[in-house]
């Protein structure tokens, strides 16, 4: 057996047995980003990103760990494991340290410094971030802490970090949130850094718009300029050759240049079998952050914040009673999205008198709100489909810029769709036809809520195809 006495090397190679030990996903989750660091004294540290994951590698891995790592250390030191709180370090170990050798650990800080994040009408852009997704609106649980550590470092543009970053979850429980604190912060950090925020379905738009006006290269060097390129909702692009093979070159260049790339997706990356194997081999390449669904904790401590949040804007005075909120959470299935509107619901209804609504009352306001099951849900992305297969057009045209009425018709019944049958919000709404503001998806639902009182034809479509999304 080798021995040797430099924590970096020990690491890199006792990681790495570790890896085919545990698999791949505690491993990155929970492994890749630790780090070995020596105290003064010669202890050594595993120093994780945060106590969850402190308290799951002592339960799950320290032992064989150190085990691992006995078998290979000339000095024969064992390793001790805190979270990076307990050790005070703003910038965590890993940064001096890589794990393994196979997982690129960008050591440079980015090179090019490329304006704004608006620059020019053609290229993309910044397109759809929402002012209230930051860090201090993210309420931090059991179940995204890990995640949270990860966005905050990345947005700090932490040296060594994996790239690039994936965060995966479920529908509603913050990824997007998350993507949108990361870039307003790294841009507040560096704001010559070229930070581009995008959806898949923008990227897929811009880029389809792109071929057709023969201004692939303008396409591509808006985003290959780019320091920090955040690509929310990936799994969008299943299925769509073209745009994975420009997406394919679009990551490979960023990181060959050492730019940050941070992802989201509604499964990890090996799981997106509609995408391209190459491509998802890709994704997977860095750090997968699982963002897992809320539990009742972290719900109560969201609805709090956002009637906090609603307080300070003058919606509401007071605070609700917590046995209220309680049983707003217990009685609103599914993810913190639904809970959001039902927290809304309340606070519209309860207004200034928020703190004397009691529990018969509450229920009372809320009525159809706090359903008593949860419905089958349906996404955006199944309404996109079903409105363009029903108008005999593409999907992608939905999303276009296109605005001749054949088009922005049946672009605008989707958009009500969604504000009927999703609980997305108007920005939300706007961010999944090709990042378009809110005022614009309003003015859309609008547009079709009077046509249905005077236009036949468009109440028969509408009709129709919610009798389909329904199922
Ligand atoms: N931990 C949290 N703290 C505060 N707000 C949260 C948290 N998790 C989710 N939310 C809120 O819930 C709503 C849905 O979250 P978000 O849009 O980030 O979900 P998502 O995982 O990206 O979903 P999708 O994949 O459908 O886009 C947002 O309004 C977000 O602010």
């Amino acid at each position: 057996m080798t021995n040797m006495t430099d924590p970096d090397r020990i690491w890199t190679e006792a990681a790495g047995k570790l890896r085919a030990e545990i698999g791949e996903g505690p491993f990155s989750s929970y492994i890749a980003p630790s780090a070995v660091r020596a105290e003064a004294g010669g202890q050594l540290i595993l120093v994780t990103p945060t106590a969850y994951a402190r308290d799951w590698v002592r339960k799950n891995a320290l032992r064989r760990m150190n085990e691992l790592w006995l078998g290979l250390d000339g000095l024969s030191r064992k390793l001790e494991v805190r979270c990076r709180a307990e050790v005070g370090s703003p910038a965590p170990a890993m940064a001096q340290l890589s794990p393994a050798n196979d997982m690129s650990v960008l050591a440079t800080a980015p090179t090019a410094t490329v304006g704004p994040v608006t620059d020019g009408p053609r290229a993309v852009r910044a397109a759809g971030l929402q002012e209230r997704l930051t860090f201090d609106s993210f309420v931090e649980g059991q179940g995204n802490a890990f995640a949270l550590a990860i966005a905050r470092q990345t947005a700090a543009w932490a040296d060594g970090h994996f790239n690039p970053i994936f965060f995966c979850g479920p529908y509603g429980y913050g990824k997007t949130h998350l993507l949108n604190a990361i870039a307003w912060e790294a841009q507040r950090l560096r704001p010559d850094a070229k930070v581009v925020y995008l959806t898949a379905e923008r990227f897929l738009s811009t880029f389809v718009r792109a071929m057709q006006d023969r201004s692939t290269a303008a396409f591509k060097e808006s985003l290959r300029s780019a320091d920090m390129l955040l690509l929310d909702d990936v799994q969008f692009v299943g299925g769509k050759a073209s745009t994975q093979e420009e997406l394919l070159s679009t990551l490979t260049a960023l990181i060959e240049d050492g730019k940050r790339i941070v992802l989201s997706a509604d499964r990890a990356p090996m799981a997106l079998t509609e995408i391209e194997p190459r491509l998802r081999s890709h994704l997977s390449a860095g750090l997968t952050c699982p963002v897992e669904p809320a539990d009742r904790m972290l719900k109560i401590a969201v609805a709090q914040n956002r009637l906090q949040a609603l307080a300070r804007l003058g919606v509401v005075s007071g605070e609700a009673n917590p046995a209220v909120l309680e049983q707003l959470v217990d009685r609103t299935p599914g993810s913190v999205r639904e809970l959001e509107g039902a927290v809304n619901t309340l606070a519209a209804a309860a207004g200034q008198r928020l703190s004397s609504v009691t529990l018969e009352e509450a229920q009372g306001l809320l009525g159809a709100s706090i359903r008593s099951g949860p419905d089958r849900r349906i996404t955006v992305d199944e309404i996109q489909k079903t409105t363009s297969e029903h108008f005999a057009m593409k999907q992608v045209d939905l999303l276009s810029e296109r605005r001749t009425r054949a088009v922005a018709r049946p672009r605008q019944i989707a958009m009500y769709l969604c504000k009927q049958l999703t609980t997305r919000s108007y920005p939300d709404i706007g961010r999944r036809f090709g990042g378009r503001d809110h005022t614009t998806v309003l003015h859309g639902v609008r547009k079709i809520e009077e046509l249905l009182a005077t236009d036949e034809q468009i109440a028969k479509d509408v009709e129709a195809l919610i009798r389909k999304l329904r199922g």
